[in-house]
């Protein structure tokens, strides 16, 4: 069974920032076990596809997202891995392309193969601020509107009152006080591994 432990946010709130310096601090910590860092979407080819297809249309979006998803999980089975830190997962999923217009539980039952993440960690932050923090070159022709930010944000805030795996971290802290309360996080749930 994968393992997996999903950042999730908005676009600028911190995820690959924060993940890749809780990924260093967890390796130190426990050198014993095979901590596997990774990203969604994966694969460059069905990248350019998303790329490609506009950010209009959440069921192409859907499927091309789970897609990814399903050979991203065939290349992490062959890791062999004890847990897997991943930015970004299926909550990308229902958050963003729910908050284009398509049924929430249609987006689950395309998911519903992949494993549940065992612990998601949500970075929560206001899309103004997130949007002070993006750089230009964005490698996604998706233009971060306050509007659609805000959208997305009110979905994760939603599925984190219905799931009890999700926690929710105040992103708008400075990064050393984000990156110390996730570490510590993380660290309790592996500790019980
Ligand atoms: N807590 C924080 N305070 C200030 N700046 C931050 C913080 N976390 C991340 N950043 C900066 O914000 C930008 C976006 O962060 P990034 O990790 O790329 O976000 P995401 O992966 O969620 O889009 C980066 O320039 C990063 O250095
Ligand atoms: C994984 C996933 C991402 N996305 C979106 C969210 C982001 O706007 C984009 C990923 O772009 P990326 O540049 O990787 O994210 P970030 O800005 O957070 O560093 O794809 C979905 O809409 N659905 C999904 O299932």
């Amino acid at each position: 069974m994968l393992r997996i432990i999903s950042f999730e946010g908005i676009d600028g709130s911190g995820k690959t920032t924060v993940a890749n310096m809780v990924y260093q601090r967890l390796k130190n910590r426990f050198s014993g076990k095979n901590i596997v860092l990774t990203k969604e979407p994966f694969t460059n080819e069905i990248t350019s596809l998303i790329e490609k297809s506009g950010w209009e249309d959440p069921i192409a979006l859907t499927l091309l997202f789970a897609a990814d998803r399903a050979y991203h999980l065939r290349e992490l089975i062959n890791q062999n891995p004890d847990v897997i830190l991943m930015d970004r997962y299926i909550y990308s999923s229902i958050a963003y392309q729910s908050a284009l217009g398509i049924e929430e539980n249609w987006i689950e039952t395309v998911n519903s193969k992949f494993p549940k993440p065992v612990l998601t960690i949500l970075l929560d932050i206001s899309p103004n601020k997130a949007l002070q923090r993006i750089q230009k070159n964005d490698k996604f022709n998706f233009k971060e509107k306050i509007e659609s930010l805000t959208i997305v944000r009110e979905k994760y805030l939603e599925l984190a009152r219905k799931e009890k795996n999700i926690v929710i971290v105040n992103a708008e802290k400075s990064l050393n006080d984000v990156v110390e309360e996730v570490y510590s996080i993380i660290y309790s749930y592996l500790l019980t591994l």
